[in-house]
């Protein structure tokens, strides 16, 4: 293994990133390092390249970014069992404390001392990495590393959509980005129909079809809540997953979802949002789920037998494969426009 590596670096407080050449980490303490073979751009590696505000408030730069990723280990740190060299592995992206309130009630996604790699700590975006031993997911070799990679992403929609039954209810999924597709590859993996999606991009409505959207709608030309009645013969859908973080769609999915349906939040808004709590919300007698990060690690091993089953259809969502990190920028831009599923980086 050489001494040194290359990796995509947030280098400078400012937009971008650079691609640099720098030493191959030494595992410490509980921890190891990783040959990364496949990792993948999340949005929020989207906002750490933009260098937006919340970039700005959390990020310290010159770091490596990335957290999304499938790999193997190539050594294991001081201390470390039950991870041998040679295992094939992915990663909760979430260091937890295990000592706060949430943590000792077994709640560690909410953990109170919660630490994110590739956020506050260096990430993945590199050949090799270092994972907290703790944060070790060890994969079967039956998943491919491409897939592997998604499964922290994927590990956000499954809690989105299965915080209560879905079999057989009726959905309308609010964003068709590369969460709200997974999301929707999760809902008819689990039997849901229809499947309904609004989604402003053209490409990202196609997308949405291609992953098995039974109904696709522009909200920007489009009356959601009459195509959702329409099509729910005056109802309501049983269940109302929002995925886009935008205020609007979570006031027409609020108002499309029938009266004692369930609603699960994962978008993220820009600001403060005023919702009519009285009758959207009190009067139907709602159940709504906060939805963040993953049940440890409850929801790994859902992600990981959805994918063993065969039934996810989550290749329409890999829309950029690339072949190591060269043409990162083009991939950000890309990611930027709007114009990609997941963007995965191959290191095989
Ligand atoms: N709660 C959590 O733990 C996490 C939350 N998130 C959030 O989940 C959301 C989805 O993530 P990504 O798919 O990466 O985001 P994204 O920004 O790529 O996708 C959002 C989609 O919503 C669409 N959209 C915008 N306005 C809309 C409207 N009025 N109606 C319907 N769709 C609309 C956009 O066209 C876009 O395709 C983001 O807000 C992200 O910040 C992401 C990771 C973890
Ligand atoms: C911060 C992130 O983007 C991460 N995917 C998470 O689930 O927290
Ligand atoms: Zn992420
Ligand atoms: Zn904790």
């Amino acid at each position: 293994m050489s001494e040194k590596m290359v990796a995509i670096m947030k280098t400078k407080p400012e937009y971008g990133a650079e691609l640099v050449e720098v030493d191959v980490p030494k595992p410490g303490p509980g921890e190891v390092l990783i040959k990364v073979l496949a990792t993948s751009i999340c949005g929020t590696d989207l906002h750490i390249y933009e260098w937006n505000e919340w970039a700005q408030s959390r990020i310290k730069p010159p770091q490596i970014m990335g957290h999304e990723v499938a790999g193997e280990v190539v050594e294991v740190g001081p201390g470390v069992e039950g991870i041998e060299v040679g295992d094939y592995v992915s990663a909760e992206t979430h260091i937890v404390c295990g000592k706060c309130y949430a943590c000792r009630r077994g709640q560690y996604h909410v953990c109170q001392n919660t630490k994110i790699f590739g956020v506050d700590t260096d990430g993945v975006f590199a050949e090799y990495a270092i994972i907290p031993a703790q944060n070790v997911w060890k994969n079967p070799k039956s998943i491919p590393p491409e897939y592997a990679t998604l499964q922290e992403p994927l590990g956000n929609a499954v809690d989105t959509v299965l915080a209560g039954p879905i079999a057989g209810k009726s959905v309308l999924i609010t964003g068709a980005g590369p969460l709200g597709l997974l999301g929707i590859a999760v809902a008819k993996a689990s039997g849901a129909y229809p499947v309904i999606v609004s989604e402003p991009s053209e490409f990202r409505r196609n997308l949405a079809k291609k992953v098995g959207a039974d109904y696709v709608i522009n909200p920007f030309e489009e009356d959601v809540v009459k195509e959702v009645m329409d099509i729910t013969d005056g109802n309501g859908v049983d269940v109302f997953l929002e995925f886009s973080g935008a205020p609007k769609a979570l006031e027409q999915g609020l108002q499309a979802v029938t009266p004692a349906g369930r609603v699960s939040l994962l978008g993220l808004f820009p600001g403060k949002v005023s919702i009519d709590f009285n009758n959207l919300i009190i009067f139907k007698a709602l159940t709504v789920y906060g939805i963040t990060g993953r049940h440890l690690w409850e929801t790994w091993y859902t992600v990981s037998r959805l994918l063993q089953s065969g039934k996810l259809n989550i290749d329409p969502i890999i829309t950029h494969k690339y072949k190591g990190f060269d043409k990162y920028e083009e991939a950000f831009e890309l990611m930027r426009a709007g114009k990609t599923g997941k963007v995965v980086f191959m290191l095989k």
